[in-house]
């Protein structure tokens, strides 16, 4: 058995302050592993598309916006078909798994996975793990075939069943290897991910031949460096259903309020999202941007001043925001995963805007709608399909190809394996800053409640300088990477 070599990040630097920031490959650990060719060269479906295998040297900048003299910047390994693979097709045994909460498109993203497997490279032997990933440990799995997934994606949730928590990582490495598992797909947020990442490095720690690839899922779109995630769009098209309904009975009430809370436990991208996309949104509140009640300013004196140009308004408010301003009695808790169990914001507020209303003895009809949970439990639509399609079967690609310790993610419209310590280092979530949230502030014309003076320092998004080296680094954790130069 061979040892680990390294686990720090790899980084190729090139010229004009190129940076790739790798992915982990079987070989850095398994050296001698033998390369076979990949079985698509022979498949009649690719055959007759020219250039269908990725160039080794493709890559795909994070940033596209670029100044004349700057350096080129971060790239990430583009995904896709090499010409060799790492596996023989009767050698894979692969296993998908979902973790965390629901999300539109986990069911597309498992068949996908099994469709690619089969199709693509004639794998037979594909596991699903029940539950999350405890059920590595804890249940029996689900045998996957084309047959069996056929037609899942027309279903909400996922066939393989979620949990939070439960992650031993020994027992899921052990059960890993006690299978004769090597192809590890991992759907989940990012705390999946961490786990992911945590599997991967065991799993290179005993000199396995084992792919772990992450697919990233979250309707929060809380997973840094990706464009967006699956799911998000239907989501949010989703949540459309239930502002109409707020700006329905808002219109025909007397001063009436359509009031919206939507999902959004750090990151209040389905809020903003959905209200730029209804523009029927008068008021729009997330976890990013805060906001005090009461006073010159004040959330209630906005909502006063519209109901009385308007007649009615329709507020959409993320699960996250304003928690700090209900009562510290309000004790919160934390889920099995450990993330923050949030206060109930949403009846919060509009028990405090119908006393504000009383208060000043003005006529008020406040509708609370709740969708929370629906808009996450529908099936994906066509484009978050198409996108779960391209998704899976660049994970499948990747791990095909001997790449591990990824995730599979789509960058400035690229589809691209991107490495573990970028996902998991940071959250994904509005700049308030942002040209976007400025836009979102001009659609509905209401303030920022912020005065510029109380602008979070570390919000602002600082124009980037260059390292003295000429590269910027971006935030690449600080463990000194494993650095090779190109100088072609
Ligand atoms: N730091 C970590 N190390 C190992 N495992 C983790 C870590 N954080 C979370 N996990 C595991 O990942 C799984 C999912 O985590 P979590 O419940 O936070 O959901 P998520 O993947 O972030 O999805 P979402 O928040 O979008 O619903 C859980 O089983 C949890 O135990
Ligand atoms: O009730 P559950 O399943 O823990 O999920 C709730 C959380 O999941 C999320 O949708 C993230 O997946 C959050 O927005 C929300 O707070
Ligand atoms: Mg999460």
């Amino acid at each position: 058995m061979s040892s680990p070599k390294s686990n720090k990040p790899k980084i190729v630097n090139g010229p004009g302050g190129y940076i790739l920031q790798d992915v982990p490959h079987l070989v850095d650990y398994l050296p001698d592993l033998p390369t076979y060719p990949n079985p698509l060269q022979d498949n009649p479906a690719y055959s007759v598309v020219k250039q269908y295998f990725v160039d080794a040297d493709d890559s795909v900048p994070e940033k596209v916006v670029v100044h004349k003299d700057g350096p080129r910047g971060v790239h990430f390994r583009r995904a896709g078909p090499r010409q060799k693979v790492y596996f023989e097709s009767d050698e894979v045994h692969a296993c998908i798994v979902t973790c965390g909460g629901l999300c539109p498109g986990l069911n597309t993203v498992i068949r996908e996975i099994v469709s690619s497997l089969s199709y693509m490279y004639g794998v037979k032997r594909i596991l699903g793990i029940d539950g999350g990933y405890r059920g590595f440990y804890a249940k029996n799995t689900i045998p996957l075939n084309s047959k069996v997934v056929n037609d899942i994606h027309k279903r909400g949730g996922t066939i393989l069943g979620t949990s939070r928590g439960g992650h031993d990582t020994t027992k899921i490495v052990d059960s890993i290897q006690d299978r004769g598992i090597n192809q590890v797909y991992i759907i989940g947020g990012d705390g999946t991910q961490r786990g992911a990442s945590v599997i991967f490095e065991e799993i290179r720690r005993r000199g396995l031949k084992v792919a772990v690839v992450g697919i990233p899922k979250t309707i929060d779109n809380d997973i840094p460096v990706i464009d967006k995630s699956f799911g998000f769009d239907t989501a949010v098209e989703e949540a459309q259903r239930a502002i109409n309904a707020a700006h329905v009975e808002a219109e025909s009430n007397e001063n009436g309020i359509g009031f919206v809370k939507l999902m959004g436990r750090y990151s209040g991208f389905i809020a903003m999202y959905a209200t730029l996309a209804s523009r029927d949104v008068d008021c729009c509140l997330i976890p990013e941007s805060p906001f005090y009640l009461e006073g010159e300013g004040g959330l209630l004196e906005f909502i006063e001043k519209r109901i009385k140009e308007n007649g009615h308004m329709v507020i959409v408010l993320a699960e996250g925001a304003g928690q700090e301003l209900m009562s510290k009695s309000m004790e919160s808790n934390t889920d099995a995963s450990g993330n923050k169990l949030l206060k109930d914001v949403g009846l919060w507020l509009s028990q405090s805007i119908k006393d504000h209303f009383k208060k000043i003895n003005m006529v008020m009809n406040l509708k609370y709608i709740d969708p929370t949970y629906m808009i996450r439990a529908v099936p994906s639509n066509a484009s978050d399909n198409v996108y779960c399609t391209l998704l899976a079967q660049s994970a499948v690609h990747g791990a095909m190809a001997g790449y591990t310790g990824y995730t599979s993610g789509l960058v400035n419209g690229r589809q691209t394996y991107i490495p573990y310590y970028r996902i998991t280092e940071k959250q994904n979530n509005v700049v308030i800053t942002d040209r976007m949230w400025a836009r979102l502030l001009s659609s509905t014309n209401q303030p920022s409640f912020l005065g510029p003076k109380d602008m979070p320092e570390e919000k602002k998004e600082l124009p980037e300088k260059p390292t003295p080296d000429g590269v910027n680094c971006d935030g690449v954790v600080d463990i000194p990477p494993v650095t090779k130069e190109i100088t072609k």
